[in-house]
């Protein structure tokens, strides 16, 4: 489990997304754009708005449960992508590295990106926005909901 958790919000995630788009125009223009799912589905649709690019093509890598780290799956190929020549990889973020390595040897010659990178990761991205501690797990949109809180001034109290 991790020690520290990073809440990140629908409109940090945009944001986040439209600066990664920012950079990777000077390195375009790409033929499609390979999303990592699940996770890089939302960041690549974003990024394929902004940079124009509207081939998308899906590589599903299953790693996590959870906080867990398993075995990693290749559950479906990018057969569309070729060797990645002309391709931009999306993914959300690179932790351990694990799946952007099993996904940079699925396609040697495509560029890869994500919002957000911890250090172990950090040198099998080509691009990312934000640097995460390796001891953070980031919260995404999709995995968390608002919630209610007691106000502090009720703080131990036994009324509902
Ligand atoms: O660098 P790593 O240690 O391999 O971790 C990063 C991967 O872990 C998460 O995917 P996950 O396996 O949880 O699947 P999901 O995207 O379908 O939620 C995340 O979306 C990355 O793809
Ligand atoms: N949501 C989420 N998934 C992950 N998979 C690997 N690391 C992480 C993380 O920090 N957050
Ligand atoms: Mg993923």
């Amino acid at each position: 489990m991790a020690t520290n958790y990073a809440t990140v919000t629908w409109d940090q995630l945009h944001r986040d997304a439209r600066q990664l788009a920012e950079i990777l125009i000077p390195r375009g223009p790409f033929k499609g754009i390979v999303a990592v799912t699940r996770g890089g589905l939302i960041p690549a649709a974003i990024i394929a708005r902004e940079i124009d690019c509207r081939l998308i093509e899906t590589v599903s890598v299953v790693t996590y449960d959870e906080e867990e780290q398993g075995q990693p799956t290749v559950l479906k190929p990018p057969v569309a992508a070729g060797d990645g020549e002309g391709f931009l990889i999306i993914d959300d973020l690179v932790d351990s590295g694990v799946t952007a390595q099993i996904v940079r040897q699925l396609l040697p010659k495509a560029l890869f990106a994500c919002l957000y990178a911890k250090p172990s990761g950090k040198p099998l991205t080509d691009l990312f926005v934000v640097e995460v501690p390796q001891d953070t797990w980031v919260l995404f949109p999709w995995d968390t909901a608002p919630l209610f809180i007691p106000p502090l001034a009720r703080k131990g109290s036994t009324a509902a």
